[in-house]
Parts: structure tokens; C-alpha cells; sequence
């Protein structure tokens, strides 16, 4: 395996997710890993229905960093299925397995069989504010301007 140069991410494979493989990038320069659905027999997702497919793995993220769940376009543009919550949003404190709210846009029948590939978790970071309450802002050309007001 090729050495990542970034923070580590532990992980820890629940018992359904025996034999699967490691959520892992696909290539030298992908965004995100790919990761598999742990379950046990093949789901059927129908058109317009949405179903919560677990990873069998829980990740220990650092403070300050944030795993993203997002679609994978492939899936997206060939059978019309999604994460309805896209991005999903995987907390620093989170210990539960990581799972993928799938959503069927499509108009067939969706398989769902253990170890395909259902989504991609991007590992990125994220700076929390500090929520202040305020009077008055400082004055800016835009203004509250928005919504096309620069033109097309
Ligand atoms: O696609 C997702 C989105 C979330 N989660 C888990 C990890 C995340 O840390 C937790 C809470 O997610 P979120 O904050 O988006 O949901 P919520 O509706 O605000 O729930 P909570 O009140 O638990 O924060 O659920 C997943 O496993 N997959
Ligand atoms: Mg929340």
C-alpha cells in the first residue's frame, strides 16, 4: 500500500463487516474513499424509496477533522441513487457505525449486495466558530445583494 501523507484515521470493523474491504481510495489522487455496504443478504431499494445501509466500521476522527459521505456519480448516473443528506456529515465525537442514507431517484429496482461500493467518505477539515451576537457589521459593496444580483 502506498504511504498517505495526512493525519491517521482509526477505524474498527464491526463483526457483519468481516472479509470486506477497508474503506480505501481508488486511486493515487482520489478525494474520497470508497466504502462498501456491510450487509448480510442483498437489499432491494426501490424507485423512490430510501434505506440506511451500514459500513460496519466506526472511525475514530481527530478534533478538528470531519469524514463527509458523499454519492458516488457513477451510481448516481447510471441507476439514480444518492445520499439523500448529501454531503452526511460524520462528527469528530461520533462512535457509532457510519452508515449511508441511500435514496432511490431512479425508476428500477435497486440491488444492493454485500461489498459494492455504495458512496465515498472525504476526510476534511473543519474549524468551529465562535457564535457571537453582534449590533452592526462592517459595510461591504455586495450589501445583502444575492440571488443573481451581480447579473448572468
Ligand atoms: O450520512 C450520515 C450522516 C450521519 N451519520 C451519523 C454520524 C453523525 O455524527 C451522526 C449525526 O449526524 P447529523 O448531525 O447529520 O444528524 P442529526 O439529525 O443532527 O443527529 P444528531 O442529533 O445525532 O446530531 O449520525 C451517519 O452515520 N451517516
Ligand atoms: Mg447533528
Amino acid at each position: 500500500m502506498r504511504d498517505i501523507i495526512g493525519p491517521a484515521l482509526k477505524l474498527i470493523r464491526l463483526p457483519h463487516a468481516e472479509g470486506l474491504d477497508l474503506p480505501a481510495y481508488e486511486t493515487p489522487g482520489a478525494a474520497g474513499m470508497d466504502v462498501r455496504a456491510a450487509v448480510t443478504e442483498p437489499l432491494t431499494l426501490a424507485p423512490g424509496k430510501r434505506m440506511l445501509v451500514p459500513t460496519g466500521f466506526i472511525f475514530e476522527i481527530p478534533q478538528g477533522f470531519e469524514i463527509q459521505v458523499r454519492p458516488r456519480s457513477g451510481l448516481a448516473f447510471k441507476n439514480g441513487v444518492t445520499c439523500l443528506n448529501t454531503p452526511g456529515t460524520i462528527d469528530s465525537d461520533y462512535r457509532g457505525e457510519v452508515k449511508v442514507l441511500l435514496v432511490n431517484l431512479g425508476d428500477e429496482d435497486f440491488h444492493i449486495e454485500r461489498g459494492m461500493r455504495i458512496a465515498q467518505l472525504v476526510f476534511a477539515p473543519v474549524v468551529q466558530a465562535r457564535v457571537e451576537e453582534a449590533e452592526n457589521f462592517s459595510q461591504t459593496a455586495r450589501g445583502a445583494g444575492g440571488f443573481g444580483s451581480t447579473g448572468v
